[in-house]
């Protein structure tokens, strides 16, 4: 595995060149190193649970690309459909049969969604359901959750986690004010907070969107009953009830957290897992809200290359992959032995610390918690964080560089390598 010290030559040298070709050295900040310190390692091969850098370091990787890898990078069935598909071409700008496949695959899957369309990216698909949602209320404002990230659009740039929250930042510059006056905030969990909200604005909110399991200020579960007040909530004031499962979209559950937990919104937002590793978004929901979208309605919303024919193979594969037996049971029980090995662990070596996962996302906070909200994730004590980061890369385990980003396994990752993990992770925290 990795030599200790870990030689990062060649990831230095890429790096330093790419910082004067990008801003930051990066396509997208949560990639850089800012909160843990140190450079980014720059990869070149991906397969099954694996990753390898540059130098020829090998690691088990929990980021899984930030989250499609559920198969495992490059599964070898998703790599044959892809190249089978690629013979065709790339995109045809034209409709093909493999929409009309994946939306069915999505549309029996996901209990909210009654039609659905495809664009290619979260961020895209949280724009445009904004968009929808407004179309369909005729109201302009909207409820999200502190710690809670929608993608980079301008209305959701308030209070948002992931890279926003790990750089510390504040609201972005370049957000026209009148564009976030509308984007009002609450707690995670905050049930009250919510109500206060809809007294305060009465007829005016179009609906909320949240994270129906929050990744993006570390790992957050809903409270008992969060999820159904928010539905009761939407219903008694009009408004739409949104969930971005982004993230956790057939990745909690097959159907996702509207499956696991039974509370179906009236719109959804996909992203990263359905599109299999290639780049993809979709938003969905009641027939009647859908038929408000353009060329059926008049909310304007389009793409180049929305539903080309590798990105709906790549997820279709995917998709089929994750539909045989037992596949959620093991993504449970294996990320189920990584997170209660990690607590063990943090509470024999000293450290305060608290986490958790359902199925195969999961997280670990350095405070006693509980964490229910992001205020909550802040108290974890990131210094400690940064140097449990280091530790695990020089051992050969790669962490996404974040306190505030969830973990994710794959269907590819072994008792092995979870025994691995953990005898890392004992002699890491052992000498944080
Ligand atoms: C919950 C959630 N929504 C939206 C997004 C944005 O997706 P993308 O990065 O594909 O634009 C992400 C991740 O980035 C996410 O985790
Ligand atoms: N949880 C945050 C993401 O998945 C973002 C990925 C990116 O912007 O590169």
């Amino acid at each position: 595995m990795v030599t200790t010290p870990l030689k990062t030559t060649k990831s230095e040298e890429i790096f330093t060149a790419a910082q004067k070709l990008m801003p930051g050295g990066v396509s997208s900040p949560v990639r850089a190193f800012k909160s843990v310190g140190g450079q980014p390692i720059v990869f070149d091969r991906v397969l099954g649970s694996h990753i390898w850098d540059v130098d020829g370091n090998k690691y088990i990787d929990y980021v899984g690309t930030w989250g499609p890898a559920i198969c495992g990078h490059a599964h070898p069935e998703v790599i044959s459909a892809l190249k089978n598909a690629l013979e065709n071409g790339t995109s045809f700008g034209a409709p093909c049969v493999w929409e009309n496949v994946l939306a069915e695959m999505v549309i029996e899957a996901v209990p909210s969604i009654e039609m659905v369309r495809f664009v290619n990216s979260g961020t895209e698909a949280c724009m445009s359901v904004l968009r929808l949602m407004r179309a369909f209320t005729g109201r302009d404002k909207i409820i999200k959750f502190e710690g809670c990230y929608h993608g980079h659009a301008d209305m959701f740039l308030v209070k948002a986690g992931s890279g926003v929250a790990t750089l510390g930042l504040p609201d972005s510059p370049g957000v026209p004010k009148n564009v976030t006056e509308n984007t009002l905030t609450a707690p995670y969990n905050d049930l009250e907070a919510v109500k206060k909200l809809f007294a305060e604005n009465p007829g005016e909110i179009s609906g909320i969107i949240l994270e129906p399991v929050v990744g993006n200020s570390g790992f957050i579960t809903p409270d008992f009953g969060f999820l159904e007040g928010l539905r009761l909530l939407t219903q008694e004031n009009n408004a739409l009830l949104v969930f971005d499962e982004v993230m956790t979209g057939f990745r909690i559950a097959y159907g996702g957290a509207q499956e696991r937990f039974g509370v179906t919104p009236d719109l959804t937002t996909l992203g990263k897992v359905i599109g299999g590793g290639l780049p993809v978004g979709a938003y969905g929901g009641r027939r009647d809200i859908m038929a408000l979208v353009a060329p059926s309605g008049p909310m304007y919303q389009a793409g180049t290359l929305s539903g080309n024919p590798l990105a709906m193979t790549a997820g279709i594969k995917t998709l089929e992959l994750l539909q045989k037996p037992g596949t959620y049971e093991y993504l449970d029980t294996i990320t189920k032995r990584l997170s209660d090995g990690l607590l063990q662990i943090a509470q024999e070596t000293g450290h305060e610390a608290c986490g958790g996962q359902i199925s195969g996302m999961f997280g670990l906070f350095f405070t006693s918690g509980p964490v229910h909200n992001y205020e909550d994730a802040k108290k974890s004590d990131l210094t400690k964080f940064s140097r449990f980061h280091r530790g695990m890369l020089e051992q050969g385990i790669y962490l996404a560089p974040s306190q505030f980003e969830a973990g994710f396994t794959s269907l590819a990752h072994t008792d092995d390598d979870i025994d691995k993990t953990l005898a890392a992770a004992k002699d890491v925290m052992s000498n944080l």
